[in-house]
């Protein structure tokens, strides 16, 4: 891919004639994409359930927070029908910038590097399969972790502490975990979730599947917990739905709750960013954040002690 930067070019790339020459392409992609990400202490991965319940909006405030504490930090967005990280960081319409050692990202708010498949796609067109429908999904969800992996193993990242990944929503509940399996070491996966979605049983299945890939759940994050008002900042109940009883099923701890603020939709959306660290709903990510880390050192602490 590092000669081209078009969706096209890396599509082209891809080769289907053979099991074997599958295998080894695959295989020399989870290498590249090791070596690419080695400069990287803490691999982190957010995933939903269902979409639009503000997963997108978790990863980028977390971002945000690990950033503000002075770390080094990278958000990845790995959603090929709907990436919107690059436009709530203020950076829709850049690009990644192609050198001879690979794809650099940009540089969004608090030093933030961003790598987005935003960057591929044209226009606001959906990434569609032209062939006969009935192979369509298998196709598409082929070409997907194709083009995924392809991606991953061109993004130069250097150095950093953090790495947050913003995973596609599960509309099949294996396909995040499937993705975060595309990234070496992982540390953990967040897990984004409403009061309303508690009900349905697409968290939990989410969470099982990552459980069964080996990837270390670390927490739940409730997004829109409640309503805050924007005049008088007081914080009414939104949805029904105990995300706390959920959690103690799970045997998962409850990082935090977000309220819906509107203030947040609007600046974010566009592209915008909410910097100031006083803001209320901006000490809630830092408090998540603070027991991300928290969990993050214990298990650095229990590998030590093993
Ligand atoms: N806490 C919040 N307060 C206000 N608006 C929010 C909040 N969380 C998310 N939103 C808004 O809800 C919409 C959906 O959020 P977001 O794009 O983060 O969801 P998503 O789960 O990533 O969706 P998808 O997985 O479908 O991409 C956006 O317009 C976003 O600004």
């Amino acid at each position: 891919m590092a000669a081209g930067k078009d969706l096209k070019s890396i599509l082209t790339k891809l080769q289907y004639s053979d099991d074997a020459k599958v295998v080894q392409q695959i295989t020399a992609q989870m290498k590249q994409v090791q070596a690419r990400m080695a400069g990287i202490k803490q691999k982190l991965v957010v995933m939903s359930g269902k979409g639009g319940v503000g997963k997108s909006m978790t990863t980028v405030n977390l971002a945000l927070a690990f950033a503000r504490q002075g770390a080094k930090v990278g958000l990845l967005d790995v959603d090929l029908n709907g990436p919107c990280v690059p436009r709530m960081m203020g950076l829709h319409g850049q690009s990644l910038r192609m050198t001879p050692e690979g794809a650099q990202p940009p540089v969004g708010p608090l030093g933030i590097k961003v790598a987005s498949m935003d960057f591929f796609l044209d226009d606001a067109s959906p990434v569609r399969w032209k062939g006969p429908m009935d192979l369509s999904p298998v196709w598409l969800g082929l070409m997907e972790m194709n083009v995924i992996r392809e991606f991953l193993a061109d993004v130069v990242w250097g150095e950093l502490d953090y790495l947050l990944a913003d995973l596609p929503p599960g509309a099949a509940a294996d396909k995040p975990p499937v993705i975060a399996g595309f990234i070496p070491d992982l540390a953990g996966a967040i897990v984004v979730t409403t009061p309303s979605e508690v009900a349905s049983d697409v968290v939990q299945k989410s969470v099982t599947y990552a459980r069964d890939m080996g990837i270390r759940v670390l927490g739940i994050v409730e997004n829109m917990s409640e309503y805050r008002c924007p005049s008088c900042g007081a914080e009414n109940e939104l949805f029904e739905g105990n995300t706390e009883a959920m959690c103690e099923v799970l045997d998962l701890p409850l990082l935090g709750r977000v309220p819906f603020d509107r203030k947040f939709a609007k600046t974010f959306d566009k592209g915008q960013p909410l910097l100031d660290p006083e803001y209320p709903t901006i000490q809630k990510y830092q408090d998540i954040v603070g027991r991300i880390q928290a969990l993050l050192d214990y298990k650095k602490v229990l590998a030590e002690k093993l």
